[in-house]
């Protein structure tokens, strides 16, 4: 087992008909560093996530994590090892208060019953503990709203905070930063650095300031394929990355 290396994958691929969308990807996330999967239009980075998170099969290669061969592990079982998919913004419940929605998923962390509805009582437990993550996150103060009423930048950070209720040591955060607004994007970037304590991500992310903001190490991806890894500086140089950003026609 390699300890330096959280995740690896090794000959990962993925073929819709006869179509390869991922092709040998070998990847390397070091444990506790901020990694992002970047790429032009059409790289295979979505599939590609989609392949670590479960939500596809690989047509063939391997997955590991903690030197453990998750490859037909299912999300559910890869959850339950700790490496966890930021909830999509419509996985936030979106009637129940800011506040009561990390109250739940601090309660399925800590293995209760997903019974809220009949046990106030037990939940009130949680309260501190959900506040406390709250103030972190810049969402006490919208504690007592309900999720809907939310601006979209707050939902994701509502969206983070769950995650986080979870204590993933590894979390994958597919394009946190879509559809924000100037502020609302830095405000997220700092709420990721800040999830980064301790534990180890794995984002997709276009926004490519963000990712010279944030990543220790960049994969990127081009047609399926590894093109090049290592930090900002090294990948942003190198020709063949930007030959395929202007040759996808966004450099
Ligand atoms: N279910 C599918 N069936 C057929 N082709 C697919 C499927 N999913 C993805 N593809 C193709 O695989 C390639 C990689 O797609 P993918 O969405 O993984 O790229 P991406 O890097 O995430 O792109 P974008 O930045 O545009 O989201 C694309 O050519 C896409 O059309």
């Amino acid at each position: 087992m390699d300890g330096e290396h959280i995740l690896e994958t090794e000959g990962l691929s993925k073929s819709f008909g006869g179509f390869a969308a991922v092709s040998d990807v070998g990847l390397r996330v070091k444990r506790g560093t901020i990694h992002a999967l970047i790429g032009p239009n059409g790289a295979g980075k979505t599939t590609c996530f989609n392949l670590l998170t479960k939500f596809l099969a690989p047509t063939a290669g391997s997955i590991r994590y903690n030197g453990r061969d998750i490859t037909r592990t299912n999300a559910a079982g890869i959850a339950q090892l700790g490496l966890v998919r930021s909830f999509q913004i419509s996985a936030v419940f979106l009637h129940l208060t800011v506040l009561e929605n990390v109250r739940v998923a601090l309660q399925r962390q800590r293995g209760a019953s997903f019974d809220f509805w009949r046990s106030e009582k037990v939940l009130k437990r949680y309260d501190a503990a959900a506040m406390a993550l709250l103030e972190e996150f810049g969402l006490a103060e919208v504690a007592h709203r309900e999720a809907t009423e939310l601006s979209y930048g707050r939902k994701r950070a509502l969206e983070l905070a769950t995650t986080l209720a979870l204590e993933p040591e590894m979390m994958l955060l597919d394009e946190p930063m879509a559809g924000m607004g100037h502020e609302d994007i830095a405000r997220i970037a700092g709420l990721i650095r800040k999830a980064a304590a301790g534990r180890t991500i794995l984002m997709v992310e276009h926004n490519l300031s963000v990712v010279a903001d944030l990543s220790d190490r960049i994969t990127v991806l081009a047609r399926g394929k590894v093109l090049a890894e290592g930090d900002y500086a090294a990948v942003s140089a190198d020709p063949r990355v930007i030959e395929a950003y202007i040759g996808a026609g966004h450099a």
